[in-house]
């Protein structure tokens, strides 16, 4: 069925002041907790009766997408995450867009260079990973902070390429490009900044905002959406979507901007810039998502609280209060990295972060004990994984020359003898040890060969009577 003509709507061609945000946290209701918090930093358009009354007036239906570049959604992304259960929390229904068609056009938005295009194997595993992504964050939500939710709200996974998937491109040209201006599209600042590189900008990302702006239309026809969630990156994006539905509806909708969480050097935390903490456990383990939490620094981490936790800000003043008193123990830090865990990777990954950090930087045995090979494997990640035979009256030397932890010869044997030897924690100076398991070889068949400061060995006993 050919899609309908859009006919602007008479006297909606208004002018909308180009930059036009205003802090949020004067407004009345969740709003305001919200923006108290931090998250919700600014609003797109700030006149009109506008976004609070909107919100007042029943359940509202919102939306934020993710360009599936990569196979897994990362911390960056996790912000956004969070705006949407936010929403869900206060019995709104929420939409995580994963952007099938968009990540195939590349949003230019902060970016200095086109995106390589994908190909359609990694674009399929990619909607995967990032659908994986999204159902587990809001599967760990629901167990978590579920019940505090108002009922009837709803939280719905959709994909982009299910609504261009049939359109013919110049059908859609001519119903939705030509009710985009030049002169506007020209004068956003992903447009601006890109066109005055070298290389300039092809046509395909100069439509990125045309697509946005139309998703926002279709899911404010098809699903009474008109709030759109998005990064402060993305206010170009929004404009757009605000300006081509007041056009063609003479409807109002409303964009909210959220920070960008950026590295100690100020760089934007995501897949541009490289740097990104992954919400995926084959990209970045619980145990390495946990301590990226523990390692923030004092400066930022009541920020985060407030950012990436749901807990309540006088709970959150208080574990800053006892911070003061007791700095070394950084309760917040742990506080942080277990909320943040569990809602990403489950209380099962929190409790197999924890014991990841107790087996390297306490030397628990039990921890290590108890670890599965994929957490071992997760945890020294560097470090070389054999399998071998257990013949009894193996020697640790035997042990030590089968995983090629030290040369053969005497400059092995001198390793072990001048100390730079433990197993499973246990320093070891003599190479002719038998080996006896219980011992150095764990119940779970294991022995943690470590040689010098940090060079880890994961030897796996097979057939252990
Ligand atoms: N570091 C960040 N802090 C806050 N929001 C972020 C961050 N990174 C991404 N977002 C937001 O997440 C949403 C989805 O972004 P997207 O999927 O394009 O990822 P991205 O990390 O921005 O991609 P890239 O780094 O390749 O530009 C957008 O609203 C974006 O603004
Ligand atoms: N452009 C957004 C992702 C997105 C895709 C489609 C949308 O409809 C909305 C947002 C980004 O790159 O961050």
């Amino acid at each position: 069925m050919a899609a309908p003509m859009l006919h602007a709507v008479r006297g909606a061609a208004r002018r909308v002041p180009r930059v036009s945000c205003r802090c949020l946290s004067g407004s009345p209701g969740f709003l305001a907790a919200v923006a108290r918090r931090g998250l919700f930093q600014e609003l797109f358009p700030p006149e009109g009766p506008g976004l609070p009354d909107l919100l007042l007036s029943g359940p509202q239906t919102v939306y934020c997408g993710f360009d599936p570049t990569a196979d897994s959604l990362h911390v960056g992304n996790l912000l956004a995450v969070l705006g949407l259960l936010h929403f869900h929390r206060a019995g709104h229904h929420a939409i995580a867009l994963i952007g099938g068609a968009t990540a195939q056009i590349g949003d230019p938005s902060g970016r200095s260079l086109e995106r390589e295009p994908l190909n359609p194997e990694t674009l399929e595993s990619n909607v995967r990973g990032v659908r994986d992504s999204l159902n587990r964050v809001f599967e760990n939500y629901q167990v978590l902070h579920g019940g505090h939710a108002k009922p009837g709200a709803t939280f719905n996974v959709l994909d982009n390429a299910s609504w261009y998937r049939n359109r013919q491109p110049i059908e859609f040209l001519s119903s939705v490009g030509r009710h985009f201006r030049m002169g506007t599209m020209l004068s956003r600042h992903s447009v601006q900044s890109r066109l005055k590189t070298p290389e300039g900008m092809s046509l395909t990302e100069f439509l990125y905002q045309m697509f946005q702006a139309y998703d926002f239309y279709h899911l404010h026809q098809q699903h009474g959406c008109k709030i759109q969630l998005g990064g402060n990156d993305q206010l170009g994006n929004l404009m757009s979507g605000h300006e081509f539905i007041h056009k063609v509806t003479g409807e109002d909708v409303f964009g909210i901007m959220l920070p960008l969480i950026t590295n100690t050097t100020g760089d934007k935390l995501g897949k541009s810039a490289g740097n990104a903490v992954w919400l995926n456990r084959e990209r970045t383990s619980p145990f390495d998502f946990y301590q990226f939490f523990v390692r923030q620094k004092d400066s930022s981490v009541e920020r985060f609280l407030k950012l990436f936790t749901f807990l309540p800000l006088e709970e959150i003043e208080k574990i800053m209060e006892q911070h003061v008193k007791e700095p070394e123990k950084r309760v917040p830090q742990k506080r942080l990295a277990a909320e943040v865990t569990k809602l990403v990777h489950g209380k099962e990954g929190l409790e197999s972060a924890k014991r990841c950090t107790h087996a390297l930087y306490h030397s628990r045995i039990d921890a290590l004990e108890a670890m599965s090979d994929q957490e071992l494997q997760e945890l020294f990640q560097e470090a070389p994984f054999t399998e071998s035979l257990f013949e009894p009256g193996t020697r640790v030397l035997d042990a030590c020359l089968a995983v090629s932890a030290i040369p053969e010869g005497a400059r092995g044997f001198d390793i072990i003898t001048r100390g730079g030897l433990s197993i499973n924690h246990q320093k070891i100076t003599n190479p002719d040890e038998i080996l006896v398991p219980g011992q150095h070889i764990l119940k779970n068949g294991l022995s943690l060969i470590k040689v010098g400061k940090k060079n880890f060995y994961i030897l796996k006993w097979l057939h252990l009577i």
